[in-house]
Formats: structure tokens, C-alpha cells, sequence
């Protein structure tokens, strides 16, 4: 197919055009959809993750430490993380995959229907019967992780994620098309608020990690936190 423009307008279709000047108003529709469907899914996730993520960091000084100096040893403090040193900071890959574990941002995934009868688990399951997968409660259980309820991003040795019981991006056929580039967006984000700032708990008392209600899974109360310009800063910004 040619390259063709797609115009999005609050009013809604004006068509999809192509170069030779011939439109098409289903396959624009179709274009809307599926940009509205990569921006709800793609953004509210990534801001979720990154937020549980800071919260976690707070709650443990000396894991931020660690994530720390992971970065001013392979970036330094002269510039800003690139999306290339992601590959070589393991613990920050092993603190957010510990963060997709403990709180995804879709704990049910997206609901399935069989097409025919089947049998999950030993039970059995009539056709078109809505089925949800638990991804939160697989991620905290005891037969799968030792100390579960517990962040200990060491558990994910070369921030690699080892067998099929962490799905914080679902499974199989449908699983999340953007989870490459959510892992690298959150890495960015997070490491670059690791390597720029020191970051603390606003009192003595640990941030409550109660989850809230939502489609994806947000904190039940948002994080507050203090946090201070590193020296990295007066070189990153603009003079
Ligand atoms: C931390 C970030 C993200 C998380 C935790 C996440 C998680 C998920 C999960 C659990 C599913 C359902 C998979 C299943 O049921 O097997 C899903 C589907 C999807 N995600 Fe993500 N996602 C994230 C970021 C993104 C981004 C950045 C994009 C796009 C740019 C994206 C696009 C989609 C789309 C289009 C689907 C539907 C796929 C389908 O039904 O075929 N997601 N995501």
C-alpha cells in the first residue's frame, strides 16, 4: 500500500488519502482505531509502572543507591542515559522487571473466550465462557516465587527473566504489542530520574503501596516524594 496521510480531527472521519488523490473512509476508521488503541494502551501503563516503580525505590535507599551507582559507573555524569547503555544496566532491568512483577499495570490481562469446550486447570470450560488471567496473583505466588510479597530486584540475576511465570505483558497470540518499547520507555524514564535526581521519602514512614481501582492499576494514593538536583544537571541543561 502507498503511504497515505491519516487526518485525525475531534469532529471525527475526513477520510484517509492517498497520493493519487483517491480517499478511503473504512480503512481511516480502522487507522483512528488502532492509533487510539496503541495511545490508551501504550501511556497510561508506562506512567503506572514508572510511579510503582519510584515507589518501590523510596521505600528501598539501598537498592536506589545500587541502581545509582550502576549508572555513574557505565554512563558517568557528563551525559544523559541513552537508550543504547539500556542493554548494560542490569540491575535497573532487574528493578523493573522486579516492579512489572509485584504491581503489572493490566494484573487481569485482557479477557479470553475459548472457541470451543475445554478443560483449564482440570476444570472444565463451555465455550464462549469470558476467562481471566490473574497475572498479579501468579506474580505473588509462594509455589512460584520465593518471598513473594517481597521487592528484591536480585531475584532477576542479569535482569533476566527467567521462565514463563512473570507476564506483567500477557501471553501468546495477543500478547502486548508495545512491550519492547514500553520495557525501553520505562528504563529511559527511570533510569534518567536515578541518574539526575536523589530521591527521598517525604517522612520517616514507608510510602503505602496499597493499589487503587482503575484499568490499569494505579496507586491508591499518588507518590509524593522530595527530590534534588544532581550535578549532572548544570552540564544536561541548556546554559
Ligand atoms: C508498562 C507498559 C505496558 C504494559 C504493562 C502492557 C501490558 C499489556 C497487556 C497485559 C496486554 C494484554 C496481553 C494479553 O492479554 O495477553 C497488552 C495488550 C496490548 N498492548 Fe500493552 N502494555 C504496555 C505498554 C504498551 C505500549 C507502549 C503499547 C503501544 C505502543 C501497547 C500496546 C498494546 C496493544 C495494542 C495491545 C493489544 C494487543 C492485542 O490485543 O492483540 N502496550 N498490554
Amino acid at each position: 500500500m502507498d503511504m497515505a496521510v491519516v487526518e485525525i480531527s475531534l469532529s471525527g472521519c475526513r477520510g484517509l488519502a492517498y497520493p493519487d488523490g483517491t480517499s478511503d473512509l473504512y480503512e481511516h476508521k480502522r487507522a483512528v482505531v488502532i492509533l487510539i488503541a496503541i495511545i490508551l494502551a501504550g501511556t497510561d501503563t508506562s506512567a503506572v509502572t514508572m510511579e510503582w516503580a519510584m515507589a518501590l525505590l523510596v521505600n528501598h535507599p539501598q537498592v536506589l543507591e545500587k541502581a545509582r551507582a550502576e549508572l555513574d559507573a557505565y554512563v558517568g555524569q557528563d551525559r544523559l542515559i541513552d537508550e543504547s547503555d539500556l542493554s548494560k544496566l542490569n540491575y535497573l532491568k532487574a528493578i523493573i522487571l522486579e516492579t512489572f512483577r509485584l504491581f503489572p499495570a493490566a494484573p487481569l490481562l485482557v479477557p479470553r473466550t475459548p472457541s470451543s469446550d475445554c478443560t483449564i486447570g482440570g476444570f472444565d470450560v463451555p465455550c464462549d465462557t469470558i476467562l481471566l488471567v490473574n497475572a498479579w496473583a501468579i506474580h505473588r505466588d509462594p509455589k512460584v516465587w520465593d518471598d513473594p510479597t517481597n521487592f528484591n530486584p536480585d531475584r532477576f540475576k542479569n535482569g533476566e527473566a527467567i521462565g514463563h511465570m512473570l507476564m506483567p505483558f500477557g501471553m501468546g497470540r495477543r500478547v502486548c504489542l508495545g512491550s519492547s518499547l514500553a520495557q525501553r520507555v520505562v528504563g529511559l524514564g527511570i533510569g534518567s530520574l536515578i541518574q539526575c535526581f536523589e530521591w527521598e521519602r517525604v517522612s520517616e514512614e514507608a510510602v503505602d503501596l496499597s493499589e487503587g481501582k482503575g484499568l490499569t492499576m494505579p496507586k491508591l494514593e499518588p507518590l509524593e516524594v522530595t527530590c534534588k538536583a544532581r550535578d549532572i544537571m548544570k552540564k544536561i541543561l541548556p546554559k
